[in-house]
C-alpha cells in the first residue's frame, strides 16, 4: 500500500464488483437506446473505461473537463469548463459519468448546461457518493458508493494530482494535506 494511505476504503475487487452492478443497472436503463456517455476529465476516467466495458448495447462516448479544485481538498466554490464536449446532445439521452459528486457544485454546472442544450433526458452514474458534504442539490441515478465526509485518493482521485493511479480507493493521511 502506498505509504500516504491511512486506510483502504474500496479494493480493486470491490470496485470491479460495482461497476459490473452498475453495467446491468445502466444497460437496462437504456435498452434499445444510444446513449451520449460523458466521461468528466480527469477524475473519472478510470471509472468511465472500466463501466463502459461492463454496459450491452450501443453507446458514444465524449468527455467534457470541468475543475473547481486547486491542489486543495476544498472546492473553490467555481467551476470552469476546461474543455467542452464535441457531440450535438440535442434530442439525445445523456449519461454523465463522474468518479465522486461532494460539494454537488460541478455536477449541477453540468445538469444545468446540457439540460439547456436540450438533451431528451440527463442521468448521472457516480462512483462515489458523499452526501454529508453537499452544498447544491444534485442527485445521482446509479451510484456504487455512498462514502464518509474524508478527502478520498486512487483509481482517478488526486491530491495535487497525485494518486490518481492507485489502483483502490484510499483515505489520504490528514498529514499529508496538512502540511502543504
Ligand atoms: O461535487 P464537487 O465538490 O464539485 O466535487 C466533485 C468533482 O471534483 C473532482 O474534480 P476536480 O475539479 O478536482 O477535477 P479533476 O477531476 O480533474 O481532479 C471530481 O472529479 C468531481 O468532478
Ligand atoms: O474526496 C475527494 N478526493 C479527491 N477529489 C475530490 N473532489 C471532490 N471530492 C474529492
Amino acid at each position: 500500500m502506498n505509504n500516504d494511505i491511512l486506510k483502504v476504503l474500496y479494493s480493486k475487487d470491490e470496485i470491479d464488483t460495482a461497476c459490473q452492478r452498475l453495467g446491468k443497472e445502466i444497460s437496462q436503463a437504456y435498452a434499445g437506446k444510444v446513449p451520449v456517455v460523458i466521461g468528466v476529465l480527469k477524475g473519472a476516467i478510470f471509472f468511465m473505461t472500466d463501466i463502459a466495458r461492463h454496459v450491452d448495447g450501443y453507446m458514444q462516448i465524449d468527455f467534457v473537463d470541468v475543475s473547481s479544485y486547486h491542489g486543495g481538498t476544498s472546492s473553490s466554490g467555481t467551476v470552469e469548463l476546461l474543455q467542452d464536449i464535441n457531440t450535438d446532445i440535442s434530442g439525445r439521452d445523456v449519461l454523465i459519468v463522474e468518479d465522486i459528486v461532494d460539494t454537488g457544485r460541478t455536477l449541477r454546472f453540468l445538469l444545468d448546461l446540457f439540460d439547456k442544450r436540450g438533451a431528451n433526458s440527463v442521468k448521472v452514474c457516480t462512483l462515489l457518493d458523499k452526501p454529508a458534504a453537499r452544498i447544491v442539490g444534485a442527485d445521482s441515478d446509479f451510484i456504487g458508493f455512498s462514502v464518509p465526509n474524508e478527502f478520498l485518493v486512487g483509481y482517478g482521485l488526486d491530491y495535487d494530482e497525485k494518486y490518481r493511479n492507485l489502483p483502490y480507493i484510499g483515505v489520504l493521511k490528514p498529514e499529508i494535506y496538512t502540511n502543504n
